[in-house]
């Protein structure tokens, strides 16, 4: 297991204010955070940009030492046991950085196992059964220069993988790849938790992909840690209220108090949810017989649902259609940036 312990980063740079003057900034992108990665698990680490997320995905991955707190990886202390750490954990960056582009596909793998100090028989061997693994063998003696996005995409997870790492650290694995081979990709992730029982952590500002793939998620703004849980729980802690949309034929306008009376009474909205009435404008130049739009969002959508159509009857309504929207990690990871969620 890799347990982070109240881990703070500070960067420190300094600002020019002129020729002969400049002035030390220091930025807490790290703050106390404390999270957990199992093997045979992927992790994902979310938060908007200057959340913090390559920033740990650094430290865990021994390129930056933490200001404070410390990092245990099965029981390795970072600072004490640093290259026994190296040993077991690799990171993955999506886009086209950490590969040289004049070597072949080969040379890039050797060159990198060369660092893990693995011998040139096992370089040789163990090359050519990545290179293989990710699809790459017949281009493994063409210049990187020459692969297209995916390809290079693909020869960045052989490369992840070259000293057989118990974690894997991937930050941002799809950016930029086609639907295709972002999914391909996906599959790969999958299997290399739950198949070969790597410890994955996974940071992407693709939200469908996280709630696809991870077990659990931990959730960054400023630096903090907000929340971690699975993606399903999260979704419901947070953006657990559906979106119901009625439309409505027949509306009189004394219907507003009562309608708002009746959800306060039989429903039981709370301050969190909140109810809209769109009436067709005059100016648009629709007849007002046309049907209103009333959106409600509730924590209980199919209370509402029952409750809401005996009532549109009894007042003489017509309900020309209803619908209900489910909310999404997407909509989670919005309200807990924006501080919505206590
Ligand atoms: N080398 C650096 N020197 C100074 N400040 C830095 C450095 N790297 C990052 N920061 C700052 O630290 C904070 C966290 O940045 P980090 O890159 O870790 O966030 P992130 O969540 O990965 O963002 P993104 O999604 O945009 O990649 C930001 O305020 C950023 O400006």
């Amino acid at each position: 297991m890799i347990a982070m312990n109240e881990v703070t980063k500070i960067y420190e740079t300094k600002n020019r204010l002129g020729w002969f003057r400049a002035e030390r900034v220091k930025t807490e992108a790290v703050k106390s955070l404390s999270l957990t990665l199992e093997p045979g698990q992927i992790t994902g680490l979310l938060g908007l940009n200057g959340a913090g997320k390559t920033t740990t995905i650094r430290m865990l991955s021994t390129l930056l030492n933490p200001t404070a707190g410390s990092i245990e990886v099965d029981g390795l202390d970072m600072n004490r046991s640093r290259s026994a750490i190296q040993q077991k954990v690799n990171m993955i960056a999506g886009g086209e950085r950490m590969l040289y582009w004049r070597l072949t596909g080969r040379e890039n793998l050797q060159y990198f196992g060369s660092l893990y100090g693995l011998d040139s028989a096992r370089l040789r061997l163990e090359s050519e059964r990545l290179l293989n693994e990710v699809g790459l063998g017949e281009a493994a003696d063409r210049p990187v220069e020459q692969y297209s996005k995916g390809m290079k995409q693909r020869l960045q997870i052989a490369r992840g993988l070259i000293n057989d790492p118990k974690y894997l650290f991937l930050d941002e694995p799809t950016l930029g790849l086609d639907a295709p081979i972002a999914r391909q990709l996906r599959g790969m992730v999958r299997s290399l938790a739950k198949e070969r029982g790597k410890g994955i952590l996974l940071t992407s500002h693709y939200l469908q992909e996280v709630e696809e793939l991870c077990d659990n998620v931990n959730v960054l703004n400023r630096g903090e840690l907000l929340m971690c849980d699975t993606p399903d729980r999260i979704v419901s802690r947070v953006a657990g209220m559906q979106t119901v949309h009625f439309e409505l034929a027949g509306w009189r306008d004394e219907l507003n108090p009562l309608l708002l009376e009746y959800l306060h009474a039989e429903i039981g909205l709370n301050r969190k949810e909140w109810t809209e009435l769109h009436k067709p404008s005059a100016e648009s130049g629709s007849s007002s017989d046309e049907p209103v739009r009333l959106t409600v969002k509730s924590r209980s959508a199919d209370k509402l649902i029952t409750k809401l159509l005996p009532w549109t009857a009894e007042n003489g309504l017509k309900v020309v259609s209803f619908s209900a929207e489910k909310p999404n990690l997407e909509d989670a990871i919005i309200l807990l940036s924006e501080g919505k969620v206590s």
